[in-house]
């Protein structure tokens, strides 16, 4: 796919390219290798400019976008902004370095909080409160039946 853009005239941007262009003036962001020049989007995007400029300072902002749940219309006009691909892209989670490319890129050091994960698992006190009304409505009934009316 980022040869496909490669191909559609977007160029080819190295790692290393990139650092740079994280501020209000000029700001790209990475998300799955591909380039995007947010800067006349900044004050438009409805998630506001500060993420983006954060992403954008991260390095690859793939997790941090992936996190948030962009609708289909948000990742369509993704397209708007293209303006690259990154050569021999890396994707964050293919491998654990902290460098997208080489090293003089700075490491992905702002991650959204990670929300995946199983859920929580069922704790004693799940089975014991059910039991312990049960319990309760047992000793009414036992005590209402036999007790009460002697
Ligand atoms: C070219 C890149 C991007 C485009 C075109 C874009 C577009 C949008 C759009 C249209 C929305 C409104 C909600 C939706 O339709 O999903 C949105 C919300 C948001 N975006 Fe982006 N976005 C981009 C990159 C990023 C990045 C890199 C981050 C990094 C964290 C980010 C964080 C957010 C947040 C936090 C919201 C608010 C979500 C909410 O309030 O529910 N976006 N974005």
């Amino acid at each position: 796919m980022a040869e496909d853009e490669a191909a559609s005239g977007k160029k080819l941007i190295s790692a290393s390219d990139v650092v740079g262009h994280a501020s209000r003036k000029d700001c790209w962001v990475v998300i799955h290798g591909k380039v995007y020049d947010v800067t006349k989007f900044l004050e438009d995007h409805p998630g506001g400019e500060d993420v983006l400029l954060h992403a954008s300072a991260s390095g690859d902002a793939t997790e941090a976008f992936e996190d948030v749940g962009h609708s289909t219309s948000a990742i369509s006009m993704m397209n708007n902004y293209l303006i690259g691909s990154i050569k021999d892209y890396v994707p964050p989670s293919a491998s654990e370095a902290t460098t997208v490319g080489g090293n003089d890129v700075p490491p992905n050091f702002r991650r959204m909080p990670q929300k995946k994960g199983p859920p929580a698992p069922n704790t004693f006190l799940d089975f014991l409160l059910p039991l312990f009304v049960l319990g309760l409505a047992f000793a009414a009934w036992y005590y209402l039946t036999f007790i009460a009316k002697a």
